[in-house]
């Protein structure tokens, strides 16, 4: 009897566990299977697909996955696919011959609101706000003379506060720099967007510049998100994500009550910064509800005038502005910022590498931490062929630029930092194709004439006036802290003048 019950407990254990392993078999079957002609690639785990490999460095563990796979290949992140794109021919292929991978998905909560520059669908509304925005940006100074007094006084200004550090024996105790540079480089859109600077001080714009400074396992996990949007629904990440959005809400609280104070001063034949002129946008179309009438108000060279062909039309709207100006702003500050904290720590690291000319110091320094890594997700708005291979609509697609910038094919000995790679045989700076920080196409960075400017004058005045190393003893952190951007860890310097 007690045989018999025994025998069916083993029976009943057998028969659930030959169904968990028929279950498990289909699953993993079914896990796997790949919709037909599509990029190479795995499925990774059920459920989970690649993300596990993605927790502490995700752009290394995508560069791996390039190498076994190519310079295109689909994983999953959760039932998510996911298209990483591995060389520049790609992302020329893409972004440039096809139009129907300018979407943005969803996934970077702090600007994503429906409406701004940086995470709206491509459209006719985002081409006008695109278009827009370059031409306000370029009105006050973008790649031209006129924002270079700015610029160097900015730069004057932060070489004061080092000056005043290194006092009467030149040189200083170690100082940490990064948030010096921050609020430096946030001055310079400040003025383009408010006509003053923002400061420390105040309550959400010095969170902000603190929150872009600090380096929190929490913010980086939410760069996760960026292109694993599924794990929003578990618990922390959802909390992450609301933190995001409330904080993103009192941003956008506090640039409303610039606009509102704008709006008070408003005088549209004299447009003082980008608010002004997108009231002066905003006013057109209600008093013209859009002839195709053309505001020449902040419109004052020929060059502009003959770029300047949007209609006035009701996508200017005070939340688009206020979601611009957010977008302005972040996107104006940190990747320069960060790329200025780069370019300190590896001169500082690179004793002897800091005399050399400055350009290729630049060029090479964003190539080896390229502040955007995995650029800002893209979206295919429909099915497509790209490279030969099916892609399907609502795939997330990331350009690998950290990866692009790694690629030891095209940049030998691709870890070591060697500025000299920039020339050429004559010694002169030589532009390269593989050098894309930027990314390419119709949605590649607006402000990069902007950062250019920043980059050369804010890195020359520095390393024209100080030396910098670091504290004897310590050992610099050189990988940095992935999120949607890479930004160096908190370090100190000890400047010493010229
Ligand atoms: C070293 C500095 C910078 C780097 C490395 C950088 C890099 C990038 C990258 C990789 C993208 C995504 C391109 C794509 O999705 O195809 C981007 C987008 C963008 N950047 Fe930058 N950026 C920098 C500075 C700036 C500055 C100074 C501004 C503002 C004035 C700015 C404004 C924007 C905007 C508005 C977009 C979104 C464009 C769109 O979606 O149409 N960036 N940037």
């Amino acid at each position: 009897m007690i045989l018999n019950e025994n025998q069916s407990i083993v029976n009943t254990y057998l028969a659930s566990a030959s169904l968990t392993l028929v279950v498990l078999l289909f699953s993993w079957v079914y896990w796997n299977k790949r919709p037909p002609n599509s990029p190479p690639g795995s499925n990774g785990f059920p459920l989970l697909g690649a993300i596990l490999s993605l927790t502490s460095f995700p752009q290394r563990a995508l560069t791996k996955l390039g190498k076994k796979y190519g310079p295109i290949y689909m994983v999953y992140f959760g039932n998510t696919a996911v298209v990483v794109l591995g060389n520049p021919e790609t992302a020329h292929e893409a972004f440039a011959k096809n139009d129907c991978f300018n979407d943005r998905p969803q996934t970077i909560p702090i600007l994503c609101s429906g409406k701004g520059l940086i995470m709206i669908n491509a459209s006719d509304f985002q081409r006008e706000q695109r278009r827009f925005n370059l031409h306000a940006l370029r009105e006050f100074g973008m790649g031209r003379k006129k924002l270079e007094g700015r610029l160097v006084d900015v730069s004057r200004q932060l070489c004061k506060t080092i000056d005043d550090l290194c006092g009467n024996s030149g040189t200083s105790k170690p100082f940490p720099i990064n948030e010096m540079i921050y609020q430096s480089i946030s001055s310079v859109i400040s003025y383009i967007i408010f006509n003053h600077d923002v400061t420390v001080d105040d309550e959400v714009f010095g969170s902000l510049l603190k929150e872009m400074t600090e380096t929190k396992k929490e913010n980086i996990l939410s760069g996760v998100l960026m292109f694993a949007p599924k794990l929003k629904y578990l618990p922390f990440f959802s909390k992450m994500w609301r933190k995001s959005g409330e904080f993103r809400d009192k941003i956008e609280e506090k640039i409303k009550e610039e606009v509102l104070s704008h709006q008070k001063s408003h005088d549209r034949n004299n447009p003082r910064d980008f608010i002004d002129c997108f009231l002066n946008e905003m006013n057109n179309f209600s008093s013209s509800k859009s002839s195709g009438q053309i505001n020449k108000n902040c419109d004052q060279s020929d060059e502009m005038n003959r770029s300047y062909s949007w209609q006035s039309s009701s996508s200017f709207t005070i939340g688009q502005l206020i979601s611009s100006v957010r977008d302005l702003f972040m996107a104006g500050t940190e990747t320069t910022a960060s790329t200025i904290c780069w370019i300190i720590l590896f001169l500082s690291h690179y004793q002897d590498v800091q005399e050399k000319m400055q350009k290729e110091i630049d060029e090479e320094v964003s190539r080896l931490r390229p502040t955007v890594p995995l650029s800002v997700p893209h979206m295919a708005s429909r099915d497509a062929i790209l490279n030969g291979y099916v892609i399907p609509k609502g795939a997330i697609i990331l350009t690998n630029i950290w990866g692009i910038q790694h690629d030891e094919s095209r940049w030998p000995e691709p870890e070591k930092f060697l500025p000299e790679r920039h020339l050429d045989n004559d010694g002169k700076f030589n532009k390269s194709s593989n050098w894309m920080i930027f990314n390419l196409g119709l949605r590649n960075c607006l402000g990069q004439q902007l950062a250019k400017m920043e980059l050369f004058i804010a890195t020359v005045s520095l390393f024209q006036k100080f030396s910098f190393a670091l504290p004897p003893g310590t050992t610099p952190d050189m990988e940095g802290e992935p999120q949607v951007t890479l930004r160096p860890n908190l370090f100190e310097v000890i400047a010493t003048r010229r």
